[in-house]
């Protein structure tokens, strides 16, 4: 029987900051996320949606175990894990890829592709030399990328190939879900749909589940199953994509979708 348990769920969470803006006595509070809800299973796309500031970057923070919630419950497989703890790093860091905006700044200029592929297999004490080489091969075909791209940094390469370097690095250690904070906004247009059905192909081929994260509702569209908008740290409206652009029911998507350009936007 197939294990329908979702591999991430998020209970009632809450990351609260404390603004600046605020004093010692009487501190104003930013509240990032307030109260969210959120699964996530294997072979799913779950697109989430929201303006500049609603919270989107710290849900996937979240997601990926590196910001330890104010208050809520985050489940691995439906055990509650304790996001402070070496363990649970250890079991986000393997089972949780994460691909960012910007290559340029998450790639280190200094390494070659081949040393940044190989990093967090050494990191992770997985595999000897050769299985290491190998592994390298097998991400650079997965991504589309050429096997002399391992020899060169991520400066040579251009932008497009090297968000394909920064998805085979999410890839590295096999994980079941990737979350993809806004992962085409800093590329070309011209090279925004290769990326977006790369990231498809691979759901599909490795039956991962995906986070998608995009300010842009039509590019989450392109993308999603299933879609979240999320607004003022607030999940405000969920559904299957058909559902959510076809019937929205929240005036915040509705807005959204009436921002959004007509044409995809990709
Ligand atoms: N460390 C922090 N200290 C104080 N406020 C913060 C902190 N991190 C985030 N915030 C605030 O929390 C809110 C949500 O921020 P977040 O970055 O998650 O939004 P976002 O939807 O990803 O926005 P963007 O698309 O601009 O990155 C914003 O008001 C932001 O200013």
């Amino acid at each position: 029987m197939t294990d329908t348990t979702p591999v991430l769920e998020l209970k009632d969470i809450k990351v609260y900051h404390r603004a600046r803006s605020g004093s010692l006595f009487r501190p104003n509070i930013v509240k990032a996320i307030d109260g969210v809800d959120f699964t996530i299973s294997r072979g799913e796309t779950v697109g989430v949606v929201g303006e500049s500031g609603s919270g989107k970057s710290t849900l996937a923070t979240v997601l990926v175990g590196l910001q330890e919630p104010t208050a809520g419950e985050v489940l691995f497989r439906g055990e509650r894990v304790n996001t402070r703890a070496s363990s649970s790093k250890k079991l986000f860091g393997r089972d949780v890829g994460v691909v960012f905006q910007d290559p340029s700044t998450a790639l280190n200029p200094r390494m070659t592709i081949h040393d940044i592929l190989t990093d967090p297999l050494q990191v992770h004490g997985i595999g000897n030399q050769s299985s290491r080489e190998a592994k390298v091969k097998d991400l650079l075909q997965l991504v589309g990328l050429p096997q002399s791209a391992a020899e060169v940094t991520p400066n040579q390469v251009s932008g497009g190939q090297r968000q394909r370097v920064a998805i085979a690095r999410a890839l590295t250690l096999d994980p079941s879900i990737i979350v993809a904070d806004e992962p085409t906004s800093a590329l070309d247009v011209s090279v925004r749909a290769q990326v977006l059905n790369l990231l498809s192909d691979l759901k599909k081929e490795l039956d991962l589940g995906m986070v998608f994260i995009s300010h842009d509702i039509q590019t989450v569209r392109y993308v999603s199953d299933r879609i979240c908008v999320i607004y003022l740290g607030r999940i405000v409206e969920q559904g299957s994509a058909h559902e959510v652009f076809e019937n929205p029911t929240n005036d915040y998507t509705k807005s959204l979708l009436g921002a959004a350009p007509s044409l995809l936007h990709i």
